[in-house]
């Protein structure tokens, strides 16, 4: 494909903000988004019941570093700051062949009940082997193997149980049983928080036959899970699950705590990414930032950064473990990781410390590896490490933490979102890169203006400084609108670091396109070329013999605090060396985050809202704490615009934030003033520009914005749900829009309850009628979330 072909094809992802993009994923898509989206659905939707099927029946791997599994205790999830915990360390699965997929596919559909569907599972993921342990019991306990095996051919089976909670019900009876038969379910409910329902499906072989029967709709769930927008529309659509109607009429909820049925439902993310593995005890993981030892500067600025009793969280003792290398040689090998651990446990420092570390030494030892052209291709920046991050926000916090952690050690951090304000202008890319540097690099060398060793952005700002601006425009409109596509200003052959931050999201159909192209001319540039089909569909299975798996000539991190079913393949085939280290925590809600649900009054939803708000000030002046601030997530941006009018008319000020809203555009985060948690040196960066700013208001403004309250309710869509590191004053998430799928609710509640903070997720449901099976649903998976026994319970309003 000629490279203008491929760059129209790029244009198309690349022509939608990311943001947007982001936004529509998981909120409410445009119509012209949709049609993207639907585009992209088209491509993947396909394939995906293979893929999860071969998910599920392949015999991939081997443990890279696992001594035999002591079963997890159940109550060692980890907390930042403590000590014994547990961690689940990956090796890459080894990828089967077609044959070999053919013979597991015939046995997932026809023999089904047989051993040996647990016996492929096992041979993939080493999890599977201690789950063995649990068939031996259940088969002399109920006879029933079969029903469990079938289940195991099919990942598809459980989801489309969750549509039909009517069938779950009527099983709960069996719970009781369960309960009382195995002792040992307690460890496997550790682990998944599911194997109940097996249990409770044990009476019923005529349910599970018809549900099975439910593939299809359980596939087209499941395709929306990695693809977000994909399955938002058509939700929107009505197609299928779209369970709650915008209203119904319902009396109000006596003031008293309703319950459902006691009901247990496996975490709904494990099947997406199965974690479980053979387990290594903490005391072979760092238990300091001091071990191995990271330099001294470095170390400083952590402790800085986190307090100087901070010790690294499970994911980040699992990267210091890993990554971080106290010497390292030129010759070494680049390597491929995968970080996956839930939001808020620090997976920005588990990449950002050994990279910042591997920068510092190189530069020091003179063992940079640049590409074999990289003099000639030098441009005005030539960065060492790109972190590439899903929104302009995440961006610059991303790049605020950088540059608090590089103080020390003196290396340069550029956010590329900061060119927002620049690329609106007409400016050369020349300026607009001086403007850059001038503004960001806080440490640049007398005469060496334009030194930079990280790069934080999205792709398309990336891609920006790859290709020079305008380069993603069409060449009629290029010509049409005088657009004169600027020089490149970013060379790449010095690049030994890429990061892709919310992998699942810079990997979906949306912005796939975007990332491997900057994948892909990284490597060009470095003198080692890897294939680059645009249209690619990533999440496919059907030409997997075929998949040549790809090395890059970097170190390459993937991070995320969900990795859904689709990332996952993609790694098997792509990176099949890629190692894997995740938190026993991935997939489930921060431990110290709470959850309430509150029901509907069926009144009016805007007064119900400014009814919770309230209750949570009251409480706060009860207990004499300062007025926590409340984030509110909806679905839609004309939602959004509504609640916050609605709430500004009842005296609550709020801050209501769109992907279209102007205050985006300032190239800053000071749109999100209040709420983000502030760092030090970010803040002091950043100092002399709100100064200049300050300077430039009147007496007059000055004193409206005294009288003001400031907002203490942030309203917003999924686009800030994904990365952002919120102030611990940031105490309250209210979801008051059904949850489009359990990726999207992780990411929003993770807002809160971060670092081990507290913190509250406020659902509200909807308590009778029509839509009230769907909600109790989501109660139910939400628990599952946090891996404990659900038995829904739902405050009303008083
Ligand atoms: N070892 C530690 N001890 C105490 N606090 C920490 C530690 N590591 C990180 N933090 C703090 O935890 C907060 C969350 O970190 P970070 O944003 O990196 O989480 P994350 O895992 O990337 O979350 P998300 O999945 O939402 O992106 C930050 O404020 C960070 O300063």
């Amino acid at each position: 494909m000629s490279l203008f072909a491929s760059s129209r094809i790029a244009h198309r992802a690349a022509s939608l903000p990311p943001e947007l993009v982001l936004a529509c994923l998981h909120t409410s898509a445009s119509s012209s988004l949709q049609a993207t989206s639907s585009l992209s659905s088209q491509r993947v939707a396909p394939s995906r019941k293979r893929l999860v099927k071969n998910l599920k029946s392949s015999s991939r791997g081997k443990v890279e570093v696992a001594p035999p599994p002591p079963p997890p205790p159940r109550d060692e999830a980890p907390h930042i700051g403590r000590k014994a915990i547990n961690l689940h360390e990956f090796a890459p699965r080894k990828r089967p062949g077609t044959r070999e997929l053919e013979e597991r596919r015939q046995q997932s559909f026809g023999k089904r009940g047989g051993f040996q569907q647990g016996g492929q599972r096992q041979g993939g993921f080493q999890q599977n082997d201690s789950r063995q342990g649990g068939f031996q019991q259940r088969d002399s306990r109920q006879g029933g193997f079969q029903q469990r095996d079938s289940r195991q051919g099919g990942f598809q089976e459980r989801d489309s149980r969750q549509g039909g909670f009517q069938q779950r019900d009527s099983r709960q009876g069996g719970f009781q049983q369960r309960d009382s038969r195995q002792g040992g379910f307690q460890q496997r409910d550790s682990r998944q928080g599911g194997f109940q329902q097996r249990d409770s499906r044990q009476g019923g072989f005529q349910q599970r036959d018809s549900r099975q029967g439910g593939f299809q709709q359980r596939d087209s769930r499941q395709g929306g899970f990695q693809q977000g927008g994909q399955r938002q529309d058509r939700f929107q659509q009505g197609e299928s699950r779209q369970a709650l109607p915008p209203s119904l009429s319902l009396p109000p909820v006596r003031p008293q705590e309703t319950r459902a049925p006691a009901a247990k439902v496996s975490n709904p993310l494990s099947d997406e990414f199965d974690i479980t593995n053979r387990s290594v005890s903490t005391k072979e993981l760092p238990q300091e930032f001091t071990s191995p030892p990271v330099m001294e500067g470095l170390l400083a600025s952590v402790r800085d950064a986190l307090g100087p009793d901070a010790r690294p969280t499970p994911i980040q003792a699992l990267s210091l473990k890993h990554l971080v290398q106290p010497e390292r040689s030129s010759t070494d090998k680049y390597h491929e990781y995968l970080l996956a651990s839930e939001t808020g446990s620090g997976k920005s420092l588990a990449y950002l410390l050994p990279m910042i570390q591997d920068l510092k030494q190189s530069e020091l030892n003179g063992t940079q590896r640049r590409g074999p052209d990289s003099a000639a291709q030098r441009r005005a920046m030539n960065p060492r490490a790109i972190v590439l991050a899903p929104t302009h926000e995440l961006s610059r916090q991303l790049a605020g933490f950088a540059k608090e952690l590089i103080h020390n050690v003196k290396l340069r951090v550029l956010c590329a979102s900061r060119a927002n304000t620049s690329s609106h202008k007409n400016v050369s890319a020349s300026k607009m890169a001086e403007a850059l540097v001038d503004e960001e690099l806080m440490f640049a060398r007398p005469g060496t203006q334009h030194e930079v060793d990280i790069v934080v952005g999205t792709p398309s700002k990336v891609l920006e400084l790859m290709r020079g601006r305008g380069w993603d425009k069409d060449p009629d409109e290029q010509t049409r609108r005088k657009i004169n596509v600027g020089e490149p200003q970013m060379g790449l052959g010095d690049i030994e670091w890429v990061v892709v931050d919310e992998a699942d999201v810079l990997f979906d159909p949306d912005f796939q396109e975007q990332t491997r192209l900057i994948l892909s001319e990284i490597s060009a540039a470095r003198g080692h070329p890897v294939p680059y089909e645009p249209e690619l569909d990533l999440s496919s299975t059907e030409e997997e013999p075929a998949t040549t798996p790809l090395e890059y000539p970097f170190n390459f991190i993937l991070t995320s605090a969900t990795i859904p079913s689709a990332l996952a393949a993609y790694i098997d085939r792509f990176h099949p060396s890629l190692t894997r280290l995740a938190s026993p925590n991935l997939h489930k809600l921060p431990s110290k985050l709470k959850t309430e649900f509150v029901s509907w009054t069926g009144g009016n939803r805007d007064a119900d809202i400014e009814h919770q708000l309230r209750r949570v000030w009251a409480t706060d002046a009860e207990k004499g704490q300062p007025k926590s601030k409340v984030l509110v997530f909806c679905n839609k941006s004309t939602r959004v615009e509504a609640l916050g009018e609605a709430l500004r008319e009842k005296g609550i000020p709020n801050v209501a934030l769109t992907k279209a809203s102007d205050s985006r555009l300032r190239g800053s985060n000071h749109h999100l003033d209040g709420f983000l948690r502030v760092r030090k040196s970010a803040a002091a960066a950043e100092e002399g520009e709100k100064e200049q700013e300050q300077e430039k208001k009147t007496e007059d403004a000055k004193e409206k914005q005294e009288e003001q309250e400031t907002p203490s309710v942030m309203i917003t869509t999924s686009l800030l749900s994904r990365g952002l590191d919120f102030a611990p004053d940031v105490q309250h998430v209210f979801i008051v829009d059904e949850p489009r799928n359990m990726v999207d609710f992780l990411h929003r509640a993770g807002r809160s309850g971060r670092a081990g903070q507290d913190g509250k997720v406020v659902v509200f449901v909807k308590d009778k009628g029509r839509g009230s099976d769907k909600a109790r649903e989501v109660q139910e998976k939400v628990g599952a979330l946090q891996g404990r026994k659900v038995r829904p319970r739902r405050k009303s309003f008083n």
